[in-house]
């Protein structure tokens, strides 16, 4: 299978500032990647190497097989920059069809029902648009033209969390399609229910791409179970990935670490009339894996 996305060795400079080193990165069609970082950990400035916007200082970069300059490649992406600019009198609706036409033509009926499904008001001038109608506007046109690779830069911002909904349902509905997404946030909740794995940034280098279930997998879960009469504590010792465990009566309370099965299986012997397990909180994963420094600020001089 032909990566969507390569990128060797990709390095960007400006000029002693690091943008971006060494990131080697794949990803395969169909798949969605969430692209995780703080501010200034080099998200966009990935994504503007993908585009061929900036070029790099160093390494290698293809897309859809090919670069993204020739403009066969280009017309098979949809692309939302972080930072929209829509001005003018324009009205938004006749932007986004002048825009459809430069881009060989979308579906008939294809921006109206991406309106109506983002709530988008595109009958006002464009620079009357408020800040998320101006996102709605940009994911319009991003989605539209049903592009192969859609590159999103911040998708979510400014969007109330009804459209959010909405706009992970158009997510999946591409990735149903066979097409491919890269997403990029410094919020994970925003793109963990997406994603099929993401890729943290920070400081300029990936420092993780983890694939969603299996980070779930080995998440740390907070149990209790409460049985119709006390339990003998031994029953519940020494179980494998169990951890923290506290038996009192009727009741046990633990921690998980990875799969739950020894427990079920420990706790079958005995009648449970009650169980609690907190689904595992993606954010407090993150932080246990890779410290929490990286959520502030990371911008880095070369030295
Ligand atoms: N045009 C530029 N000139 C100089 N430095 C730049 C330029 N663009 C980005 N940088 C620097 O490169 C680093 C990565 O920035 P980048 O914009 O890629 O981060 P980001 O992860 O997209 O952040 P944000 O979430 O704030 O958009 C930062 O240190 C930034 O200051």
């Amino acid at each position: 299978m032909t990566a969507v996305v390569r990128a060797e060795g990709l390095t960007k400079y400006y000029g002693r500032r690091r943008g971006l080193e060494d990131l080697d990165l794949e990803i395969q069609p169909g798949e969605i990647f969430g692209y995780l970082g703080p501010n200034g950990s080099g998200k966009t400035t990935t994504i503007r190497l993908l585009l061929d916007v900036i070029r790099p200082t160093r390494g290698r970069i293809t897309v859809l097989g090919a670069g993204s300059r020739e403009p066969a490649v280009r017309a098979r992406i949809g692309y939302l920059p972080g930072e929209l600019a829509l001005e003018g009198r324009e009205k938004a609706r006749d932007y986004l069809r002048f825009l459809g036409r430069v881009r060989g033509g979308v579906p008939p009926g294809r921006i109206e029902e991406l309106a109506e499904r983002l709530g988008a008001d595109l009958g006002v001038p464009m620079a009357k648009l408020s800040k998320g109608n101006k996102q709605k506007v940009g994911l319009i046109q991003a989605f539209m033209h049903e592009p192969d690779l859609l590159i999103l830069d911040e998708p979510t911002g400014g969007l109330d969390p009804l459209v959010q909904q909405e706009f992970l349902a158009m997510v999946r509905e591409v990735r149903l399609a066979g097409r491919t997404v890269l997403m990029s946030s410094h919020v994970l909740a925003e793109v963990e229910h997406v994603s099929d794995r993401v890729g943290i940034v920070r400081a300029g280098r990936l420092v993780a791409v983890e694939n969603v279930a299996a980070l779930r997998e080995k998440a740390v879960r907070r149990v209790e179970l409460h049985f119709d009469a006390p339990v003998p504590p031994e029953a519940f010792a020494g179980l494998p990935g169990v951890r923290d465990l506290r038996v009192e009566g009727a009741s046990v309370r633990c921690t998980i670490d990875g799969r739950p099965d020894a427990l079920v299986k420990a706790a079958a012997r005995f009648t449970v009339v009650h169980l609690v397990s907190a689904e595992p909180d993606l954010e407090e994963i993150f932080l246990t894996y890779y410290g929490d420094e990286g959520r502030h600020d990371d911008r880095q001089v070369v030295a």
